[in-house]
């Protein structure tokens, strides 16, 4: 049995952290304060953190083969580069919908960036529904829509022979699975491989392991769970000391170490005392599970 340490490794009081990415390169992790419009990267050896902050809220971050980052940034896909600072508009989405800022996204194990929108929220998960919608970013910079009618695009994976595409819409309480086609990009033939239980409240981020089982954030619940998507039984769950856990990765020496992010905004000053570390980040160690490397836009 592995014994299981949780520990917060930055302080950082994110509003709202999210976007987790362990860049091997760096020995870092970059993660987003989406309401501060900041992108962050902590050296996991020196613990020095760098920020540069965009300007609308930036909702996810992910590698790029070129060198620097991407990021979705308001409804923008962007090119970030990170030693100046400065960015580069990819591409629009939902430019009818003046509300409407992306949210979480990742990139495809063939370099594309899959992202998702929402309506701004009013307080967490209160906005005006069905207004989000599912996006990817190709390597020629053209966008691909998949759906629509979307509440809180959250998160998402591809199973471990990329045929599988999860996906959660936040206020579905479900974790949903596609058939995947890796060569086109296309999803098909959506269901349901997990719906949340009442003390889980809301699916957020999630990830793969390397034995192919899904990780879950869950918003409010404060805790990880692990899924196995082929039984739809939940293996696994892991309580962290804080209440609104958004999104985790694994990251650090051979991705053995899980690395979750949390935010802040929507607890009361009574509640934050109970909960100090809302908005830092932390690392679970001790799971006896990998992850994999994150995969790195290919435009
Ligand atoms: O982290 C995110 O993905 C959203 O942008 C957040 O706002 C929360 O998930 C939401 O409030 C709860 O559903
Ligand atoms: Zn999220």
């Amino acid at each position: 049995m592995s014994s299981i340490k949780i520990e917060c490794v930055l302080p950082e009081n994110c509003r709202c952290g999210e976007s987790p990415v362990w860049e091997e390169a760096s020995n870092s992790l970059l993660f987003v304060d989406i309401p501060a419009k900041r992108v962050c990267r902590w050296n996991s050896l020196t613990k020095q953190v760098q920020r540069v902050t965009m300007d609308a809220p930036v909702s996810s971050v992910a590698l790029r083969q070129k060198g620097g980052y991407v990021a979705t940034s308001g409804t923008k896909f962007c090119a970030l580069n990170w030693e100046d600072g400065s960015t580069v508009v990819l591409a629009q989405v939902d430019q009818d919908k003046k509300n409407n800022r992306f949210n979480d996204g990742k990139v495809d194990p063939a370099g594309r960036y899959f992202a998702g929108t929402m309506a701004e929220e009013t307080a967490p998960a209160v906005l005006e529904r069905h207004q989000g919608a599912l996006y990817s970013l190709f390597p020629n910079h053209h966008v691909k829509k998949y759906f629509d009618q979307v509440d809180i695009s959250n998160g998402l994976d591809w199973s471990l022979d990329h045929k599988i595409f999860y996906y959660i819409d936040s206020l579905s309480y479900s974790v949903d699975a596609f058939d995947y086609d890796l060569q086109t990009g296309h999803i098909s033939k959506r269901r349901s491989v997990y719906k949340l239980e009442k003390d889980e409240h809301i699916p957020d981020g999630m990830c793969i392991d390397a034995e192919g089982k899904l990780w879950v954030a869950c918003y409010n619940g404060g805790r990880v769970i692990r899924l196995d998507p082929a039984t739809g039984k939940r293996l696994q769950t892991v309580k962290l000391p804080v209440e609104k856990t958004t999104s985790c990765c694994f990251g650090g020496k051979d991705y053995s170490e899980m690395y979750v992010t949390c935010a802040r905004d929507g607890i009361d000053p009574q509640g934050l005392l109970k909960q100090p570390e809302a908005g830092g980040v932390f690392k679970i160690t001790g799971l006896g599970v990998k992850g994999l490397a994150p995969y790195a836009y290919a435009g």
